[in-house]
């Protein structure tokens, strides 16, 4: 069938993962461009969006970035449920964090969207001396699981608006009815909306 033009898609999208992997700082990376390296904790959760466009559609990403803090724990399924897409991100210097990796997306493929794209980041990719967890234990890893991996830094914004694009070209073309996300935004400090687009 011929393509009717380009398609405008909502994708919800949940970032999960150990504390201090850099949820926060990929989205700070995707959507503002920039990095600091104090980056507060998130509190909650905290919302963006941003949109990016692919060859045959504009994805308007609606983020949910997770706090990483285990007492928040029980919060998550608020944020990945309904999303069609999920950014399970480790440290690569932190082992513990790739093993939390692994426990979120234990979780996510016994509660989340069965249809749900997964990415999974191996973030700070600048930090090579301290290295803990080889790219290649993860990528075998995540052929395993079905999820797509990459390297990511969001200090030096290296692969940050790949592993979106990436996500933004496996979602399904075919909008499900509607609105999905049932989104109501956070309170608290850790709250912030953004709305801005890029890559013409
Ligand atoms: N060198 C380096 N530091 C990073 C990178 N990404 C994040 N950081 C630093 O790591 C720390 C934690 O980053 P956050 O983005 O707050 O991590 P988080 O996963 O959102 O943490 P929680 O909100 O506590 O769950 C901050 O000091 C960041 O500056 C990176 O790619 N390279």
């Amino acid at each position: 069938m011929a393509s009717s033009g380009n398609k405008n898609i909502n994708a919800k999208l949940v970032l999960l993962g150990d504390v201090g992997a850099g949820k926060s700082s990929l989205v700070l990376r995707f959507v503002k461009d920039q990095f600091v390296e104090f980056q507060e904790s998130t509190i909650g959760a905290a919302f963006f969006s941003q949109t990016l466009a692919v060859n045959d559609a504009t994805v308007k990403f609606e983020i949910w970035d997770t706090a990483g803090q285990e007492r928040y724990h029980s919060l998550a399924p608020m944020y990945y449920r309904g999303a069609a897409a999920a950014i399970i991100v480790f440290d690569i210097t932190n082992q513990a964090s790739f093993e939390r990796a692994k426990k979120w997306v234990q979780e996510l493929q016994a509660q989340g969207n069965p249809n749900m794209v997964m990415a999974l980041a191996g973030n700070k990719a600048d930090l090579l001396d301290a290295r803990k967890v080889s790219a290649e234990e993860a990528e075998i890893y995540a052929q395993e699981n079905s999820l797509f991996f990459m390297e990511t830094s969001a200090k030096t914004a290296t692969n940050v608006k790949d592993i979106f694009y990436e996500i933004a070209k496996r979602l399904p073309r075919v909008q499900p009815a509607e609105n999905p996300t049932g989104m109501v935004l956070p309170n608290g400090p850790g709250a912030t909306a953004v709305s801005s687009s890029c890559c013409a």
